[in-house]
């Protein structure tokens, strides 16, 4: 899909198809029949009629999973605002071909594919203290990356990212979208000391005076104070909700970059669950805000779709008591 403006994208995002709800229904009576107590799986029931609902089928599968990391480099990051320079944004692209970051154990170990997307990672966008991090034809083409990223062949997509700084557009995003101020959305990212947080916080509400015209718009707002890798997240989850794929959202970044999704149609991240809770303190109230509730909470705190991908082992175990369990009849237990 190749998408030139704001307007096509919203578009896009208005409209979305609702999900099978037959299929959910079908799948949360398969749950009644299995053979443990009714309710006795707590939330990888929860998880099994999901799947049902969105894969459209009332015994969901997981046979190909994907993993996608956009990777983007922000023109904030010469404000001093993560503990590690820019250059290693790049150098973790090479470190993902090489096969030796995080994600990479973590793909395998969940039995997904990892699909890197590097978006212009040479070129950094604007500092969006001094201007608009992308214009609206950039914005949009990131958003068109993303959308064509996903396939539409996978069972379930999990969206990571990497890019030196994003925490701080996340925060600014997240700020635009929910208010408050820098201060209420920024947190250590990769470590940043006690100074470097003043200085997120003030640069973030630099970015929020410069771009106030454009706040009240959520796909304006990410154009403004986002960034490459964050506009393909929200391009790869609304290709997701239109091909019927189920979404896992990695941590604060990912969340803050569909975020919009949520903001311009209602139920707009129904398809997506969060894979975690990160470390970074503001996810906690950005999930609160769309009322997203993690499946993990393990003080991870790295992106590149780490929570995400350790989530999955969790949803496919939900799939595989679904799919697998016998119910009492067939197996001649006795019911309550
Ligand atoms: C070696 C290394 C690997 C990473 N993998 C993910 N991130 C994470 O840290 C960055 C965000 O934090 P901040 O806003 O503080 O820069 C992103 O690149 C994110 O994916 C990494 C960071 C580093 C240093
Ligand atoms: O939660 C996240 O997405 C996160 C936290 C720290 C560093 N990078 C990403």
């Amino acid at each position: 899909m190749r998408f030139d403006s704001f307007d096509a994208i919203r578009s896009a995002a208005t409209n979305l198809p609702g999900g099978d709800a037959a299929a959910a229904e079908a799948a949360a009576a398969r749950q009644d029949t299995l053979t443990k107590p009714p309710g006795s799986l707590g939330r990888l029931e929860a998880l099994a009629i999901w799947a049902a609902r969105w894969q459209g089928q009332p015994v969901p599968r997981i046979e190909r999973a994907q993993i996608l990391v956009f990777a983007g480099s922000h023109g904030v990051a010469r404000r001093g605002v993560s503990a590690f320079p820019p250059e290693v944004t790049a150098q973790m692209v090479a470190n993902f071909a090489a096969g030796g970051a995080a994600i990479n154990q973590l793909a395998r170990s969940a039995g997904a594919e990892l699909v890197v997307v590097p978006l212009e990672v040479e070129r950094a966008t604007e500092d969006f203290t001094q201007a608009p991090a992308m214009s609206e034809a950039e914005f949009a083409g990131a958003v068109s990356a993303g959308f064509d990223a996903l396939d539409p062949r996978a069972d379930i997509l999990c969206i990571g990212e990497m890019g030196i700084a994003n925490t701080t557009a996340a925060a600014a995003l997240s700020a635009a979208l929910f208010g408050g101020t820098g201060a209420d959305w920024v947190g250590r990212g990769t470590g940043v000391d006690e100074e470097g947080l003043a200085r997120k916080a003030a640069v973030v509400d630099a970015g929020l005076a410069r771009h106030a015209d454009a706040l009240a718009d959520p796909l304006r707002a990410a154009a403004a104070l986002g960034g490459r890798e964050l506009a393909a997240m929200l391009g790869a989850t609304l290709a997701a909700r239109r091909a019927g794929v189920p979404v896992l959202l990695d941590g604060f970044v990912a969340t803050a970059a569909v975020a919009p999704l949520a903001r311009l149609a209602e139920g707009g991240l129904a398809h997506a669950q969060a894979g975690h809770v990160s470390a970074e303190t503001a996810h906690r109230t950005l999930l609160a805000e769309l009322r997203l509730d993690p499946i993990l909470d393990l003080g991870m705190r790295l992106g590149e779709g780490s929570g995400a991908a350790v989530a999955l082992a969790v949803v496919k175990a939900a799939l595989a008591c679904h799919g697998g369990m016998a119910s009492f009849a067939d197996a001649g237990v006795a019911t309550g």
